[in-house]
Order: structure tokens, then C-alpha cells, then sequence
């Protein structure tokens, strides 16, 4: 069974519908264990400024899958909830991304692990902060570290609410 942490994201009404979807969607695969979910986090859209703010959270699950077999699950998922590719960091209904799988480093043409962006983007550090269940390295530093590196404002990166009427912390 291996570790991973997925980073969610939603900018399109009705965003925390569409996270709790993706959640219930990625518990009901036979192969995935959701192990712990972040609270939600209301965020002002990083990178490209000019859109909605975002709702993000963090998953932790554990998996059989291998790293690619979950990408194809988690893009079929992200179509599923009518995630339509525009602009690079443009609106979406749902954006996953594996930021973690075990200890596992790998490249391949469709799938980079660790996520490469994750030290740069409060809006994944601070939800994977709460999520994890072990210290996690990038680089060799642990991300609370790169998390202090970041120059955020709490008006860029807000609580927001527990996963409203979701109980999938006790599986
Ligand atoms: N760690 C990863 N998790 C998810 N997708 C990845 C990862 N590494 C590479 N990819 C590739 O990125 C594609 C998804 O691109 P997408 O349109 O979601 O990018 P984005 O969300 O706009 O940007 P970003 O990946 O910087 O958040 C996937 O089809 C996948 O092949
Ligand atoms: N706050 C926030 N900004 C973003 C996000 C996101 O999930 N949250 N995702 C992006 C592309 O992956 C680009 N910008």
C-alpha cells in the first residue's frame, strides 16, 4: 500500500460541490483508501490573477495503484465532473494533482512526482501541512520550511470550513 497526497482545486460555482465529488468519487474506487481530507481553503487565484478565487484541499489516501494507473483514474475523474481544458491556469470545475506518491521521485511524459510547483504555492502547503500524517520532504527540506519561505497573506489564503457532511476521516 503506498501513501500519496492529492491536491484538489475548484474555481468554477459550485466549487465545494465539486470537491466533495471528487472526494466521494476517488472513495468509491476499489483500489483507493482515503485516509484523511484537509479542511477547505478559500484562495486568490495564483499564477494567472485575472479569475475567480479558488476553493483547495488535500487528500491523503492509501493505494495499490501505480503512479500512472491513478493519473488515468484521476483524469477520468477530473472529466467526469466536466473539467474542459482552456488556458494553462485557467478557470476549472476540478483540478487534481498527485503531489506526493510514497518516496517515489519519477518523471515520466505525463506524470512529474513530487509535483514540481508544490514548494512555490502556499494554497497546497497549507492544506498538505494539515493532511499529513508523516514529515515530508522536498529536497530534503520539510514542507512546513518551504511553507515559512512564503511570502502569503491571510488574505490570499483563508480558512474556509471543514468538508461540509463528509465522514470519510474514520475509513
Ligand atoms: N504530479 C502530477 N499530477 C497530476 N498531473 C500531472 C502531474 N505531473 C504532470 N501532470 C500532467 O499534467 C496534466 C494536467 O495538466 P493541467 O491542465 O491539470 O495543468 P494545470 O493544473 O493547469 O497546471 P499545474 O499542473 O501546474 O497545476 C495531466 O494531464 C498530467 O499528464
Ligand atoms: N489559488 C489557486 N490558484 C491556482 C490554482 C489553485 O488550485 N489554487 N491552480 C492553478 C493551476 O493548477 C493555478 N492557480
Amino acid at each position: 500500500m503506498k501513501t500519496v497526497y492529492l491536491g484538489l482545486g475548484s474555481n468554477i460555482e459550485p466549487k465545494v460541490e465539486y470537491l466533495k465529488k471528487a472526494v466521494i468519487k476517488l472513495s468509491s474506487e476499489a483500489k483507493i483508501n482515503i485516509k484523511k481530507t484537509s479542511s477547505l481553503y478559500l484562495t486568490k487565484a495564483y499564477g494567472y490573477e485575472e479569475q475567480a478565487d479558488f476553493i483547495n484541499a488535500v487528500v491523503c489516501l492509501k493505494t495499490e495503484l501505480g503512479p500512472e494507473k491513478l493519473l488515468e483514474k484521476i483524469l477520468q475523474i477530473e472529466s467526469e465532473l466536466g473539467r474542459v481544458r482552456t488556458k494553462k491556469w485557467g478557470p476549472r470545475t476540478i483540478d487534481i494533482d498527485i503531489l506526493f506518491y510514497d518516496n517515489l521521485e519519477y518523471q515520466s511524459q505525463d506524470l512529474i512526482i513530487p509535483h514540481p510547483e508544490i514548494r512555490k504555492r502556499a494554497f497546497v502547503l497549507i492544506p498538505l501541512v494539515e493532511a499529513a500524517e508523516e514529515e515530508l520532504f522536498i529536497d530534503n527540506i520539510n514542507i512546513t520550511k518551504w511553507l515559512d519561505k512564503l511570502d502569503y497573506s491571510s488574505d490570499e489564503v483563508e480558512f474556509y470550513n471543514e468538508f461540509p457532511e463528509l465522514n470519510l476521516n474514520k475509513k
